[in-house]
């Protein structure tokens, strides 16, 4: 072997295919397989079988994370190869990407290059079987519910498997003798770390799946029990219908693997039996190897070519288990790839051609279609759909004082906001130079049809507003006042004001300009707080008008004389005096149910990805539709009775004015409450994190607020602005709504069925996007 120069074929960029295990096992143990084949090796392309018959395989794969001017290789052209029934220990040091390649293996991230095949496909494709129950992944998080009992853990992800609940009870007894659990009564959040990485062991082997990936299981669990995991291990893979791979930081307890793979700096340094690396380092213990290997590579000493002879020698030596292989086999076996130390991608062909044993297993179908639309919405699995809505119901009833925390958050809300917003304001000082009544007389008059102290008469009329009259003796000291914010507006009566009125009132259009002006009560605002300026505005001209009415009742002449030309008759809609809450309230409600709901569904998506048990449940075949659908169904309650609760505070607490069906308004909350646990999983699947969730959602609430016609008309923002609102959720269904309440239109007005509509099509808008998020965006 070490005559063949292999170079010429590197050149090439060729992979070859290796010496296959039957082969190995002809060559003695101890010798390097350096004279026999040689003949026989010839350069091949690697094939597509080989790749599918291993449990796993990697090819050329290259990950990179950061952005381009910042890249941090992870995976840098790694070959690993997981021949089925075999136990494989991943082992590197902290961060050097094992975590990152498992991930890749399990579909949950994707390579920059390369190619990985799991058990025969590639993960995620048609058919592949992966991510699904094929394969327990056991991640490093723990990855489980501290609100469910042990069993109940059991339960839920025997169910997402599909067992039944027999086999479940069956297995559960089973793994609790072997990993020495606890209770099954006791609660997650109870145990241990040790002992939760235990249940988290327990619930991926439950189901028996053809691939076990787990990482890092045996992190803080006791030796006895270690050694007893390790056992079953071995037990399971005898039958070779069990692949393991496992990452530890126990080095040495990957000696019972039958291949170990040693990565660093993104590619393996070995991947050979424990016996073969530490033959072949002439050590007794996998650290020294590590070490040695690792020194080795830091030189960069090595050449390919020796390399690649160390590599079949080592395999040779360390698959004697091979031999009982039968001849049937041999051609099959030999086709079988290994993974170059150092990152090489090479193999040596034993045989030209490609053999199809007899009884190997039947391959999946051939899966080289990557995407399919269909792949997204194919129907949801029963037992999913049954293990998700159970589960999300007990998380509910585990968390009932939570929901009912969560059920008060509207009342609240609804209460603060009827309490505090839309009434008049009271109380206001205005500050009153009244020239006609001298300064702390007492201001009286008569209520017949007497023109004596008419200013006394007119500011009755205005204490009616329950405003604070204060008297001040001269314009510039009233002024001063409101300068000096003491007052909101000073009103300023002219000595002789009743006989001048009476005066203007006898002579008519020829009243002169002194009749006029001393006739006339003068106002000066602070016009600084809009709202409080309109109100004086409106109660000081209300005030005026009803003082003449109240003079014409008196001297018998009709009011409509003293009126302004013009009538307000009973409004076709709303009531003859509008206020504020009601104006608001609609928005203000749907807003309500909608944030609450976003903060609720981005709140348990992100703690479930954040502890890993989203991870969990995706590699074991749950779509994205399905948690989501799950979701929806169990959070339809909660949304209801917030739409109610909601509902019921503000008409019939606060009295909120209803014209409508309350079955509409009931409906269009719920609408709301659902659009809103939708963008939820948007947020979910977009950020990284709870804290960005969080951001993303109070960043958007404001802008909701404004944009959407709550709090202000959408006919007063700009044009552009409008056609902006007019696409955001809550702006037709605010003007649906408020149409209900103020104007009992129903379902067949356009106005309100449009903001069915609206809410509608954002609920499926926010669904597509959140399924196409969590399906491909994968690291
Ligand atoms: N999403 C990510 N974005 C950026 N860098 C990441 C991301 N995930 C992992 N990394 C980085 O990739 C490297 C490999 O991480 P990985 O978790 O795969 O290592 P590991 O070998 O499993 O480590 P450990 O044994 O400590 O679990 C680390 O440097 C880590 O910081």
């Amino acid at each position: 072997m070490s005559n063949l120069d292999l170079s010429d074929i590197f050149l090439q960029d060729i992979e070859l295919q290796e010496l296959g295990p039957s082969l190995f096992s002809r060559l003695p143990a101890t010798s390097a397989p350096t004279q026999g084949p040689r003949t026989k090796l010839q350069p091949q392309q690697s094939t597509v079988w080989t790749r599918r018959m291993n449990a796993v395989c990697v090819r050329r794969a290259r990950k990179t994370y950061g952005s381009k001017s910042n890249q941090h290789v992870i995976l840098d052209n790694l070959n690993m190869t997981v021949p089925k029934g075999c136990i494989y220990g991943l082992l590197g040091a902290s961060g050097c990407g094992k975590t990152t390649l498992l991930s890749c293996i399990v579909g949950r991230r994707t390579l920059n290059s390369g190619e990985i095949w799991v058990l025969g496909g590639k993960p995620g494709t048609r058919g592949s079987g992966v991510p699904g129950p094929r394969i327990g992944y056991m991640p490093q998080e723990m990855a489980l519910y501290g609100e469910f009992t042990i069993k109940e853990t059991m339960l839920y992800f025997g169910w997402v498997n599909n067992m039944k609940t027999e086999e479940i009870e069956e297995r559960s007894a089973f793994l609790f003798n072997l990993l020495q659990l606890p209770g099954p009564n006791r609660y997650v959040k109870e145990l241990s770390g040790g002992q939760q990485r235990r249940v988290s062991m327990a619930a991926t082997f439950l189901h028996q799946p053809e691939l076990l990936i787990l990482d890092e299981p045996t992190v803080g669990v006791d030796p006895l029990i270690r050694q007893s995991v390790w056992d079953y291990l071995v037990e399971i893979t005898r039958e070779k219908t069990t692949t393991i791979i496992i990452t530890t930081h126990y080095i040495d307890e990957t000696k019972q693997a039958t291949t170990i793979g040693l990565m660093r700096g993104g590619r393996f340094l070995a991947e050979d039996s424990p016996a073969a690396i530490l033959r072949k380092y002439n050590t007794d213990s996998l650290e020294e190897a590590f070490l040695k290997l690792s020194i080795l590579q830091n030189r960069g000493k090595r050449r390919r070519s020796s390399i690649s002879s160390d590599i079949v020698a080592a395999k040779a030596a360390a698959m004697p288990e091979l031999e009982t292989i039968g001849a049937a086999n041999e051609a099959f076996d030999s086709q079988s790839e290994i993974s170059g130390e150092f990152g090489d991608n090479m193999s040596i062909a034993s045989v030209p051609a490609v053999i199809k044993p007899d009884n190997a297993d039947p391959l999946p179908p051939d899966d080289e279609v990557d995407f399919n639309w269909k792949d997204m919405f194919y129907l949801m699995q029963s037992h999913h759909m049954k293990a998700l809505i159970w589960k999300n119901v007990l998380w509910i009833w585990r968390n009932l004082p939570m929901m009912l925390f969560i059920f008060g958050i509207p009342v609240s809300q609804m209460s603060f906001f009827c309490w505090s917003i839309g009434h008049d304001p009271v109380g206001l000082n205005l500050a009153v130079v009244n020239r006609e009544v001298p300064l702390k007389t007492f201001c009286t008059y008569n209520t017949s049809c007497s023109f004596e102290s008419m200013s006394c008469r007119y500011l009755k009329h205005m204490s009616d507003w329950k405003h604070n009259l204060i008297p001040y003796s001269s314009a510039e000291e009233a002024k001063y006042a409101v300068k000096r914010n003491w007052a909101w507006a000073y009103i300023d009566i002219p000595p002789n004001f009743s006989e001048m009125l009476a005066l203007r009132v006898e002579t008519g259009k020829d009243a002169n300009n002194t009749i006029i002006d001393g006739s006339q009560v003068s106002i000066y605002l602070d016009m600084s707080n809009q709202q409080i300026a309109y109100l004086l505005q409106r109660q000081i001209i209300t005030a005026l008008k009803s003082f003449a009415k109240d003079m014409a009742g008196a001297c018998s002449v009709p009011e409509s004389m003293l009126d302004v030309p013009m009538k307000m008759n009973d409004p076709i809609y709303g009531p003859s005096v509008p206020n504020f809450t009601d104006f608001a309230a609609p928005g203000v409600m749907l807003t309500i149910v909608f944030f609450i709901a976003v903060s609720l569904t981005s709140g348990t998506m992100m703690i479930e990805r954040d502890e890993g048990i989203l991870e969990r449940c995706l590699v074991s075949g749950i779509t994205g539709l399905e948690i989501l659908s799950a979701h929806v169904v169990t959070q339809f309650f909660v949304m209801l009775c917030q739409a109610i609760v909601t509902t019921v505070t503000a008409l019939y607490v606060f009295n909120i004015s209803n014209e409508g069906d309350i079955v509409w308004i009931t409906l269009m909350m719920v609408l709301s409450g659902v659009c809103g646990m939708t963008y939820g999983f948007v947020l979910s699947s977009i950020c990284d994190n709870l804290r960005n969730a969080t951001y993303l959602s109070v960043g958007s609430f404001l802008p909701f607020i404004m944009l959407c016609g709550i709090i202000w008309p959408v006919q007063g923002m700009s044009k552009l602005l409008q056609m902006v609102s007019f696409f955001l959720p809550l702006t037709l269904s605010t003007e649906s709504l408020r149409s209900i309440l103020a104007r009992g239109w129903d379902i067949h007005h356009p106005v309100v069925y449009n903001g069915f509509l609206a809410l509608g099509a954002w609920t499926i808008i926010f669904m597509i996007i959140s399924v196409l998020l969590l399906k491909f965006k994968r690291g």
